[in-house]
């Protein structure tokens, strides 16, 4: 059963349009990722579902009963839903236990049972117990956002937002807090709607990707097969880098600058972009010759941006290694399949 179905979703700010026919099913228990460009709607679909914000038309169903219903729809505190945003959220003169407990009703729990609450939270969110005293600022950024999902998730909720909650973070911490959050997530059997720029983080914590362009999703699907399978070109390149050369396709096959490739899933002949992912360029002793224009170590890699002959730019990837400096001739061939995406008005 879906724990939350939105069905033709429309909003417009005055005259700007930001969604139009929205519509989206997520499983009870499973996490969706949705990735956009900026200003693509992500926010303001998150607002809508939790209540900050009234759709101009359609539905939104939580756990079967429908909260956009009459003039005003159910107001967010009843919509039993847990919000953490990207940082900042927590209240700067609560301790930590109390910023966990703050959502849970004083009235039907007595002390003991909300503090039993917050430490099966902080154990849940992979949190040490003796933080519990201390207040925000006296928590690293990974911390803050585990204590946010802790509090977000207190009150058992039917479903939890995520709004890019790592993008505070540096690399490293964004790496183990995902990973924490990803665990307690599973751990409570919840149903998330995580908003990402980073396909890393969409691969690596969502069962289903919704890729969210020009107001309304333009591919939903397992993450891995969105990420495999990219519907268009945009949605290509929003998944991670990657090079469109200008080619043609015919009978599966694709001709451009980088020889005769095999085309992933269908494509109609003619003119195309002929789209390759930087891992997939292999350097070698055969293949068509091309010229290191720059090289930017990487640490594991060297990312390297190639001049083709006919003067395009090819980017690839290889072991950082590997010596490679701009000027060094090389040899390039690409691995695997490549995706075609029709383009009638190339030359
Ligand atoms: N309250 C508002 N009034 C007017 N325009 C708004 C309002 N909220 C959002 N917008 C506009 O709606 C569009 C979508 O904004 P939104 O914040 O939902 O995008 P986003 O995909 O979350 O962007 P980002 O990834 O940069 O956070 C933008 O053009 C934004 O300027």
């Amino acid at each position: 059963m879906s724990a939350l179905s939105i069905r033709n979703l429309h909003k417009a700010y005055g005259p700007v349009r930001v969604l139009a026919d929205v519509g989206l099913d997520v499983a009870d228990g499973t996490t969706t990722a949705i990735l956009g460009p900026s200003g693509c709607g992500k926010t303001t679909l998150l607002r809508l579902v939790a209540g900050f914000d009234r759709p101009d038309a359609g539905s939104i169903v939580l756990g079967g009963r429908e909260v956009t219903a009459g003039r005003r729809g159910l107001p967010p505190d009843q919509r039993n839903i847990g919000y953490v945003a990207q940082e900042g959220a927590l209240f700067p003169h609560l301790t930590v236990h109390a910023n966990i407990a703050y959502g849970l009703p004083r009235r039907t729990t007595t002390a003991s049972a909300r503090r039993a609450r917050v430490a099966e939270l902080l154990e849940l969110v992979s949190l040490d117990p003796v933080l519990s005293r201390r207040y925000p600022h006296e928590l690293s950024g990974g911390q803050q956002q585990r204590v946010a999902l802790a509090r977000a998730l207190a009150r058992r909720p039917a479903l939890v937002l995520l709004d890019e909650p790592f993008s505070s973070l540096d690399t490293a911490l964004r790496a183990t807090t995902r990973a924490a959050v990803a665990a307690a997530l599973r751990a409570a059997g919840v149903t998330a709607l995580l908003v990402t720029h980073d396909q890393a983080e969409a691969l690596a914590m969502a069962d289903q990707g919704a890729v969210l362009a020009r107001g309304t999703f333009t591919q939903v699907g397992p993450a891995r097969d969105v990420y495999a399978h990219p519907a268009d070109l945009d949605t290509a390149r929003l998944l991670g880098a990657g090079t469109a050369l200008p080619g043609k396709v015919a009978d599966g096959t694709a001709v451009c600058a980088l020889g005769v490739l095999p085309v992933a899933g269908p494509c109609p002949d003619g003119d195309a972009h002929i789209f390759v992912r930087p891992e997939q360029v292999r350097l070698g002793a055969t293949g068509t010759p091309a010229t290191v224009l720059t090289a930017e170590f990487l640490g594991a890699d060297t990312a390297l941006t190639l001049e083709l002959g006919d003067g395009s730019t090819l980017q690839a990837r290889v072991d950082g290694a590997l010596p490679y400096a701009a000027g060094t001739p090389v040899t390039v061939d690409v691995s695997g399949t490549v995706h075609a995406y029709p383009h009638p008005a190339m030359t």
